[in-house]
């Protein structure tokens, strides 16, 4: 069974970070936050190498974020941020695949960001990465390019809110389950896709995955 159809099955939230990387936020213009901003997507949305990332329908720029998936193994509420990597089990890479345009339109009518995240293929994601694979999750490169041209290259030191410091503010508002995935937040250097295009990710050397995108 593909990791895309176990988590569909029998993973629970996917937490999302928004504008976590101060130069993602002034590429599209926006304000660095003062406190995490967060949404979520549907298990329904995770996708596996294989199958097609596809465009949602009336879309017409999607948008890659290259991100680091925490993948939480104990559950907890109120964790503080000194055990809060005791809360993880590993790390999965993954692409908050985005609907810019549904967001853009969202976003000037105050209204929330599910459509432009959270449509099925919107979440594909590597395999399972064992804790052990990444000795410093807060210093491991995340790379992202389309038909071989590199978009994205960044690290994950320049989150603007640490690993730890995302775990324990989530976990304050929301039990963090066993099976819940944490997507910290994409670098700088997204860009629209079209149907035929490759996009291929990477964490560092530790893994990488490749999608085509088509016309859902
Ligand atoms: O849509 C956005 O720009 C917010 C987001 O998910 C991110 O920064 O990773
Ligand atoms: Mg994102």
């Amino acid at each position: 069974m593909s990791v895309a159809a176990k988590f569909r099955e029998a993973g629970r939230k996917i937490i999302c970070v928004g504008r976590n990387y101060g130069a993602h936020a002034a590429e599209l213009g926006n304000p660095v936050p003062e406190k995490p901003i967060l949404f979520f997507k549907p298990t329904s949305s995770y996708l596996s190498e294989g199958s097609p990332i596809q465009i949602p329908k009336g879309c017409s720029s999607l948008h890659h974020e290259v991100e680091l998936g925490i993948i939480i193994e104990r559950t907890g509420k109120n964790i503080s941020e000194s055990s809060a990597l005791d809360h993880v089990g590993g790390y999965i890479l993954a692409l908050d695949m985005t609907a810019r345009d549904f967001q853009d339109e969202a976003k000037k009518k105050g209204q929330p960001w599910a459509m432009a995240k959270g449509f099925d293929t919107s979440c594909p994601v590597s395999g399972f990465i064992p804790r052990e694979k990444v000795q410093d999750p807060q210093n491991v490169n995340l790379w992202c390019k389309v038909n071989g041209q590199t978009k994205q290259d960044g690290n994950t030191k320049d989150m603007i809110f640490s690993i730890p410091n995302l775990i324990s503010y989530i976990s304050q508002y929301f039990t963090l389950e066993a099976g819940d995935v944490i997507l910290t937040g994409t670098p700088s250097g997204v860009s629209a896709t079209k149907p035929g295009d490759t996009i291929q990710c990477g964490l560092a050397d530790v893994v990488s995955m490749q999608f085509d995108v088509k016309q859902g």
